[in-house]
């Protein structure tokens, strides 16, 4: 078991009301502030050859956020290194205030509004942490561009000043080279539009014990070890083909003849014990030299080269996966896969625009798990009044509302169940942004889903992990310019043996 404070996602609020368990408890605020402020001088001695930067300046807020950096200033200025603290209004909270003249007494030298530009070779970003509430005004929003505009390293504290709890930009926002989370992960953290400010982020523990986290938390990370664990590794000593995972793709038209192929590798990774493949009638003798274990059902073809109808028994299959590479395919189609489809269906691609057209409510009379797995474009045709701003809360409405899990790709994908529960994935890599690549994700999605048994959950953290990890491992051999789909799906299975 993740224990629950490596995993959570919090609010400030959640945030807030952890503090306030860990106060009543008795451990008093300062030595919570000093034991974040001596954690941050070691994570920022570890990461930053400090001997190298002559001058460090620590920017320092009105809040608590400012208290953390004095207390990273004074054990730098204790331990010999150049530092000053840069204070452009008296400190409102009486904490910060103490350490600022505690600072001070120690001969600490404080700057309330001079030039920033070349004052420091390394800054230590303390203005605001999860308290910011409003959109950052001067002089603020001016120190943090001035401070971006140096270029200079900076690490920040708790988050990049300027960011929300929740990760929109107030404004404008530090962008960090490090950022060092406090405790437990601010939700913002983990939404895309965050990633640009972050540079490389870890959390801090502080001892936060799980009992210590009483508001119900919905929102966790998908972190590696868990999603290892759920991948159906070991298999019954009698197993045999039907036992372990009967999976049908419907994919492919004229136009898009290669999106079958890309699906059923990233279904062979998964290891089905069956792989079935409705495509349109002229593409099987194409496939089959590539896919020998595959049966195929030659669909008949339409003038626009889709498929023009499903010659067989969608009722048969433990998953069904729908939608890579169909075109422009009759919505009647779609509408029967979703009406006869009795094991679990994943719909992706083309069949999620049918769906936006209409067809959407027809899945809360499903009865078996329903799998929708929409990048940013196709999530705003299916929910056009869902605000994507927040992925997190974006992700968990949609499949609320629809009754499916919902699968939000993206730099750092998304997975809501139908009952409320997030998960953000921790990995991924730029090299994934690649026409393909989804087509690997629905078919690898679709052969864990077919041995899932109705653990939808088991099967999708699972999937949208591997299907990542792999592509980040692969652009380490291949650089972020060498990981094509195929080059992908083929990569899975190595990856999984080598890690
Ligand atoms: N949770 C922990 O484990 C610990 C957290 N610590 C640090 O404390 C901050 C949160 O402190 P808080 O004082 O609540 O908030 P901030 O420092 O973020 O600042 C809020 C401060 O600023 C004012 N304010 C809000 N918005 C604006 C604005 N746009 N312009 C100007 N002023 C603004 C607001 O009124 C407050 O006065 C947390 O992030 C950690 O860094 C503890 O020190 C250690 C443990
Ligand atoms: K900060």
């Amino acid at each position: 078991m993740v224990a629950l404070s490596r995993s959570c996602l919090v609010s400030a609020q959640a945030m807030e009301q952890v503090e306030s368990t860990i106060f009543a408890g008795g451990l008093p605020v300062e030595a919570l502030m000093e034991k974040a402020g001596l954690r941050l001088v070691q994570a920022i001695e570890r990461d930053f050859a400090l001997s190298r930067y002559s001058r460090i300046g620590v920017l320092v807020g009105p809040g608590h956020n400012g208290g953390d950096a004095l207390v990273v200033a004074r054990e730098l200025l204790l331990a010999g290194r150049t530092v000053f603290a840069y204070c452009p209004r008296t400190p409102a909270k009486p904490l910060t205030a103490s350490h600022l003249r505690y600072f001070q007494s120690l001969g600490g030298s404080v700057s309330e509004g001079e030039a920033l530009d070349g004052q420091a070779d390394l800054w230590i970003d303390g203005l605001f942490g999860f308290g910011l509430t409003r959109p950052v005004t001067s002089p603020y929003a001016q120190i943090i561009d001035r401070i971006n505009a140096s270029g200079e390293p900076i690490a920040a504290i708790d988050l990049p000043s300027g960011l929300s709890s929740d990760g929109a930009v107030l404004g404008t926002a530090i962008r960090a080279r490090r950022t060092y989370c406090l405790g437990l992960w601010k939700r913002g953290l983990w939404q895309d539009a965050a990633l640009p400010y972050l540079g490389s982020a870890e959390r801090l523990d502080l001892g936060i014990r799980d009992s210590q986290i009483q508001m119900p938390i919905a929102e966790h990370l998908l972190l590696p070890e868990m999603a290892r664990s759920y991948l159906p590794l070991s298999r019954p000593p009698l197993a045999y083909k039907y036992s372990v995972g009967t999976v049908l793709a419907i994919a492919g038209s004229h136009q898009y003849s290669g999106a079958p192929l890309l699906v059923a590798l990233g279904a062979r990774a998964g290891g089905p014990g069956m792989l079935y493949l409705a495509v349109p009638e002229s593409l099987p003798q194409r496939l089959s030299p590539e896919l020998p274990e595959a049966i195929f059902y030659p669909c008949p073809e339409a003038a626009n080269g889709t498929i023009a109808d499903l010659p067989l028994d969608l009722g048969k299959f433990d998953a069904v996966v729908c939608g890579p590479g169909l075109g422009k395919i009759d919505p009647k189609l779609v509408e029967r896969v979703v009406g006869e489809t009795k094991g679990a269906l994943l719909l992706d691609a083309d069949a999620l625009n049918v769906l936006a057209d209409g067809l959407l409510a027809a899945l809360t009379s499903r009865r078996a798990p329903t799998v929708l797995t929409p990048h940013a474009g196709e999530f705003k045709r299916l929910f056009g009044d869902i605000d994507l701003g927040d992925r997190l809360t974006a992700a968990s409405e949609a499949a609320r509302r629809s009754g499916a899990w919902i699968v939000l790709k993206g730099a750092r994908s998304v997975v809501a169940s139908p009952e409320g529960s997030v998960w953000v994935n921790t990995g991924g890599s730029s090299a994934l942004a690649r026409g393909g690549s989804g087509d690997v994700l629905s078919g690898l999605a679709g052969a864990l889903l077919a041995q899932s048994h109705n653990e939808t959950q088991k099967a999708m953290l699972a999937a949208v992990w591997w299907h990542a990890a792999a592509g980040e491992w692969l652009a380490g051999q291949h650089t972020v310019l060498g990981v094509d789909p195929r080059t992908l799906a083929l990569g899975l299975l190595p990856f999984l043996v080598a890690s």
